[in-house]
C-alpha cells in the first residue's frame, strides 16, 4: 500500500486534501483523524505537522508527502520535489523595522528571528554571513518590537502582518515557496523499481487535476479561410480539433487554452469572425 505524508493543519492541510479528493482519492471526514485508508486506491495517508512531513520522507517510512518548498529546505533532508502543486504560493523574506536596513549585505553581525532557522542558515552560509539566528515557533513580526532581534526571516504572503508589525521588506526573496509533493530522494542507482507502486498514477492524478484547474475547453466555429488565424490564438496542446460543419465553408473548432487567458482569446476570437465561441470546465484529465 502506498504511503503519503499530508499536512494535518496549516495553511498548507485543507488545499492538500482538497487536491487529493479532486484526483479521486478518499480524504479524512474528521479533521481530528490522523490516519486514512483509500482500500479502493491501495493509500494510505498519514496527517501530520507540515514541518515533519520531509523527516519522514526523507527516511523512507513514508513514500510520498505533500509539503512546503521552504518546510523541505528548512528540514535539510535531502528529498526530491515531484510537482508544484500551485498552492500555498508565499515568499520567504527578510524584514525589518523602516528605516533601519536598506539591503541584505547589512545583515552581518545582526540578530534574526525565524521559525525557519535552516532556511536562514543555509542562506548565511552560501553567502558567508556571520549573524545570530533567534529560533522562535511563531508570530515572529513581534521579536522585533520585543527587542529579541533586530531583523526577521518569515513566510510573506500578502504582506499585512509585516505592515502590522511597522516593518518592511529588505532585499530580494531568500526563496519562492508553494506545495510540493516529495519523494525520497533517488537511490545512487536512480532505478525505477525503487519508484513505490503507484506513485506514478498519484503523479499523474495530480497533474490532471493541475490541468484541469490551469485549462479550459474553448470551441467555436469559423469561417473555413480564416482557420490558420483562428487555430494561431488557439494552438491548443497537442493541435486543436477541427471538424465540418454542415454549413458549406464554415468549420468548428476546439481546443484547450489557459484558463487566465480565455476572455482575451475570446474577444480576438469573436473579431476575427469567429461565432457561437463556448467555453466549458474541465473536470479532469490525463494529457
Ligand atoms: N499566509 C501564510 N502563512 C503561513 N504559511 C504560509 C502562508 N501561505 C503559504 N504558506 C506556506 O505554508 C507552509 C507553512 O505551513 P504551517 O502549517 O507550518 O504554518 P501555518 O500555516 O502558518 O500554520 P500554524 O502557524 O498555525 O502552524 C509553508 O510552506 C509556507 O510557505
Ligand atoms: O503576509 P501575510 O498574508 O500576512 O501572511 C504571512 C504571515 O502569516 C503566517 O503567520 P500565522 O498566522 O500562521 O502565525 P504564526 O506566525 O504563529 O505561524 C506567517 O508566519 C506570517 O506571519
Ligand atoms: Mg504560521
Amino acid at each position: 500500500m502506498l504511503r503519503i505524508a499530508i499536512p494535518n493543519k496549516g495553511t498548507l492541510s485543507a488545499p492538500a486534501s482538497q487536491m487529493l479528493r479532486d484526483a479521486g482519492y478518499r480524504q479524512r471526514t474528521d479533521p481530528k483523524d490522523l490516519l486514512c485508508r483509500d482500500e479502493a486506491n491501495n493509500v494510505e495517508f498519514f496527517y501530520l505537522r507540515p514541518k515533519d512531513i520531509a523527516t519522514y520522507v526523507g527516511s523512507g517510512d513514508l513514500d510520498l508527502g505533500i509539503t512546503g518548498r521552504d518546510l523541505l529546505v528548512d528540514s535539510g533532508v535531502p528529498a526530491s520535489e515531484l510537482l508544484d502543486l500551485n498552492f500555498g504560493r508565499a515568499t520567504f523574506r527578510w524584514a525589518a523595522p523602516a528605516g533601519t536596513l536598506q539591503s541584505a549585505d547589512e545583515i552581518n553581525g545582526r540578530r534574526i528571528a525565524t521559525a525557519y532557522p535552516g532556511v536562514v542558515g543555509r542562506y548565511l552560509t552560501d553567502n558567508e554571513i556571520k549573524a545570530d539566528v533567534v529560533r522562535l515557533d511563531g508570530a515572529v513580526e513581534n521579536a522585533v518590537r520585543l527587542g529579541v532581534a533586530d531583523l526577521i526571516a518569515d513566510v510573506v504572503e500578502t504582506g499585512a502582518t509585516l505592515r502590522q508589525a511597522g516593518l518592511v521588506t529588505i532585499g530580494d526573496p531568500i526563496m519562492q515557496s508553494s506545495a510540493i509533493l516529495i519523494s525520497r530522494e533517488a537511490g545512487p542507482s536512480g532505478r525505477e523499481e525503487e519508484t513505490p507502486a503507484g506513485a506514478a498514477q498519484l503523479l499523474r492524478r495530480l497533474q490532471g487535476v493541475l490541468v484541469a484547474r490551469n485549462f479550459v475547453m474553448l470551441a467555436y466555429d469559423v469561417r473555413a479561410d480564416l482557420l490558420e488565424q483562428a487555430t494561431g490564438l488557439t494552438p491548443g496542446i497537442e493541435s486543436p480539433t477541427v471538424s465540418p460543419l454542415h454549413r458549406e465553408g464554415w468549420v468548428a473548432v476546439q481546443a484547450m487554452v489557459q484558463r487566465g487567458d480565455a476572455h482575451r482569446i475570446m474577444d480576438e476570437l469573436y473579431d476575427l469572425g469567429a461565432r457561437a465561441i463556448l467555453v466549458t470546465a474541465i473536470a479532469n484529465c490525463r494529457l
